[in-house]
């Protein structure tokens, strides 16, 4: 089953194409890492999925309700003046679906506990996000997607300036996410957590995307006379055009 399928995708940027004849289909249950070099159109690819960019041509097809949709950017891309505790933030989960303004009841409480005791930051839930730790921030990050019980999760480089423990926490709640059916899509650049987390892989490079099997990207890369931590961009020769 695939609740998100790419319809001969075009987008651009700028008035320029970055993308072009994207198809394919992101299977429910599992995680597709997505690849490619520096503007090769990861974000470009990410804000489209999420409504937040009007194709140039063809769709993007999105059966998984709005309010289940999560998208977490990459750490940078963050405000972090903005005063919130991590319980304020892991609470927000519920506005998408229950409101901004509702207020919380008894079991959203109970569940945002259970959420910061899973991610191991209970003892942080008073603690405003400008005094995080990269690790902590991302776990908090995660916990509120885990709130809002999203159903499509997308994430821009999420290990990117955490710690080592941290990276094992999120790897465990990401791959739990998938085993309960959710959807995940993570920009990755290290080949060691891709072949840990992804089941699929979609590498975008030139305009165009390929729909690549992990293991045959990590064959392609062992069979490469250098073999960088970080990830070949070229298409490896099993690579085939996604099924929409
Ligand atoms: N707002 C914008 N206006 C004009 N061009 C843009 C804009 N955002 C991105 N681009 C261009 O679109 C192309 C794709 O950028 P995008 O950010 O999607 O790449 P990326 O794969 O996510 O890169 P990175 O790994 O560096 O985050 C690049 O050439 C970039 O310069």
């Amino acid at each position: 089953m695939a609740r998100l399928k790419l319809h001969d995708l075009q987008l651009a940027r700028g008035g320029q194409t970055v993308l072009e004849h994207l198809d394919g289909r992101f299977q429910d249950g599992a995680v597709t890492a997505l690849i490619g070099a520096n503007g090769a159109g990861k974000s470009t690819l990410i804000s489209a999925i999420m409504g937040m960019l009007t194709p140039v041509a063809g769709r993007v097809e999105c059966a998984v309700p709005r309010e289940r949709c999560a998208w977490l950017p990459q750490q940078l891309a963050l405000d972090l003046t903005f005063p919130m505790s991590v319980e304020e933030l892991i609470m927000s989960g519920t506005w998408p679906s229950h409101g901004a303004f509702k207020g919380y009841c008894g079991p959203h409480y109970r569940r945002g506990r259970e959420i910061m005791a899973r991610l191991g930051i209970s003892h942080l839930a008073h603690r405003q996000l400008g005094e995080l730790s990269g690790g902590q921030r991302q776990r908090a990050l995660l916990g509120r997607t885990l709130m809002q019980e999203a159903e499509l999760l997308l994430l821009d480089e999420p290990f990117a300036n955490v710690d080592i423990e941290t990276v094992e926490v999120l790897m465990e709640v990401l791959r739990d996410m998938a085993r309960e059916g959710a959807t995940l899509i993570v920009v990755l650049h290290d080949m060691e957590q891709l072949a840990r987390l992804a089941d699929d892989v979609l590498l975008l490079a030139g305009g165009h995307g390929r729909w690549v099997s992990p293991e045959a990207l990590l064959e392609h890369h062992t069979g490469q006379a250098t073999r960088a931590p970080r990830l070949p961009f070229d298409f490896p020769e099993d690579s085939h055009a996604g099924t929409a």
